[in-house]
């Protein structure tokens, strides 16, 4: 910990706090998680040792970078020190966005979305088991200096899924959640298509595509399948890809490879290059 200063704090990410640090041996800005690991029974525990090492792994420009953990035994308490992304998460863009009644334009839109699949992409393509996200949601989603879009929290999201005991306490309501997890609580690559759909639905319309004041009636939400139009300012074909995103029927979502073939995410792929 005396590697490092701590700045300020900066967000509650999921499951701790996340703070602004600096690292005193060059002054390089990064942040840290706190994840107070005391109430976590010893097969929550492995699975957070097993969860920081798979972010250990990814290493992708579109996905937060992991720098360094440390352990404080007397206080029960990880750091997971990551990458210092400096425009914030989407939820906050989202938010000033509808407060200035200013909706992002579809290029932007297809910008942000490209690389959120590149991310996708390399966590699914992983030869030892898929990494899924399992929490793909706006405050998730990361913005560096040069606006390049960064996924965060990755792989916490196992051990801190809706399944662990660590989590029941901590989650929030799970307006991304697919219908398939509602019934059999069965989670796959399927499942993050379709929070990657929600996400999508929210960049363009600025709201999620499934609102309700509580879990019960989000679940009836979600099941009835019925999504408002996007905004008519957007593409026929924007509004094709949240629809086939957001299909009831696991298989008849695209996969991600589907997605990075659709001509408005690879042309931007070869943009980039
Ligand atoms: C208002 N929000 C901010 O100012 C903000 C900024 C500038 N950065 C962040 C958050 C992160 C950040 O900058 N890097 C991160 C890596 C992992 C996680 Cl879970 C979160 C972050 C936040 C919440």
């Amino acid at each position: 910990m005396e590697n490092y200063e701590i700045i300020q704090t900066i967000g509650e990410g999921s499951f701790g706090q996340v703070s602004k640090i600096r690292r005193k041996a060059d002054g390089k800005l990064l942040v840290w998680k706190e994840i107070k690991y005391g109430a976590m029974n010893e097969r929550e525990k492995q699975q957070l040792v097993a969860e920081v090492n798979i972010l250990r792994e990814l290493r992708h420009p579109n996905i937060v970078r992991y720098y360094d953990r440390l352990i404080d035994k007397v206080n029960s308490r990880i750091y997971i020190v990551m990458e210092f992304c400096e425009g914030g998460d989407m939820s906050g863009v989202i938010k000033k966005c509808k407060r200035d009644r200013d909706f992002l334009p579809e290029e932007i839109i297809w910008k942000i979305f490209m690389q959120i699949v590149l991310a996708l992409h390399e966590c699914h393509k992983r030869k030892d088991g898929k990494i899924l996200h399992r929490d793909l949601k706006p405050a998730n989603i990361f913005l560096d200096s040069s606006m390049n879009v960064k996924l965060g929290d990755f792989g916490l999201s196992r051990m801190m899924g809706q399944e662990s005991e660590f989590a029941k306490t901590h989650v929030g309501t799970p307006y991304y959640m697919s219908p398939e997890q509602i019934t059999d609580s069965h989670y796959n690559e399927k499942s993050d298509i379709w929070s990657l759909g929600c996400l999508l639905y929210e960049f363009a319309s600025l709201s999620r595509p499934f609102e309700a004041p509580n879990a019960g009636a989000l679940a009836v939400k979600i099941k009835s399948g019925k999504v408002e139009k996007l905004p008519t300012r957007y593409s026929e074909e924007l509004q094709r890809v949240v629809n086939w995103m957001l299909n009831m029927d696991p298989n008849m979502r695209p996969s991600v490879e589907d997605l990075l073939n659709l001509s408005q995410v690879s042309l931007r792929i070869r943009e980039k290059k």
